[in-house]
């Protein structure tokens, strides 16, 4: 299951997202924003990451004009690991080498055809765990350190 996120300047992207999301069969459970209102984007992006957090869904995609306000939210929670990408490459690497699990895009920076691609290349890469393990493991000691 996969969380979906939105403030106004990413709710056209997440439908674009939706709708990858349905042809390729994969369940999604859409925590708003779901009409073009002006909305604060810290109060989506704290909905989606929660539940990431908590552990409810596996995973989360959150869009706001930039990506960059919904990224700093977001790695708030611990256990998140959301990662801002704005290519391909970026979007595998976000799984290969930071295993994210929550990834962040810009609605008014990319077009659907580019978001798409990077949604579905997330979705398909593995995360390689080795030494890339070895690093999360170092920010999982801090986290550790500041949430005790
Ligand atoms: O959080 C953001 C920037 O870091 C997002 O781009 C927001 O969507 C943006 O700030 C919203 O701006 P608006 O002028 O209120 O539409």
């Amino acid at each position: 299951m996969i969380a979906l996120g939105s403030d106004h300047g990413g709710l056209a992207l997440k439908v674009e997202i939706k709708k990858l999301l349905l042809e390729r069969g994969i369940p999604f459970e859409d925590c708003g924003t779901d009409n073009g209102d002006s909305v604060d984007y810290p109060d989506f992006g704290e909905k989606v990451a929660r539940k990431v957090s908590k552990g409810e869904v596996e995973k989360g995609i959150l869009v706001c004009g930039t990506g960059i306000g919904m990224s700093i939210v977001a790695n708030k929670f611990p256990h998140v690991r959301a990662a801002i990408v704005t290519d391909s490459f970026m979007a595998r690497m976000a799984k290969e080498h930071n295993n994210a699990n929550i990834l962040v895009l810009g609605g008014r920076v990319l077009d659907n055809d580019g978001a798409r691609e990077m949604v579905s290349t997330w979705l398909d890469a593995a995360f390689e765990g080795g030494r890339h393990q070895g690093r999360l493991d170092k920010i999982a000691l801090i986290e550790k350190e500041l949430y005790k």
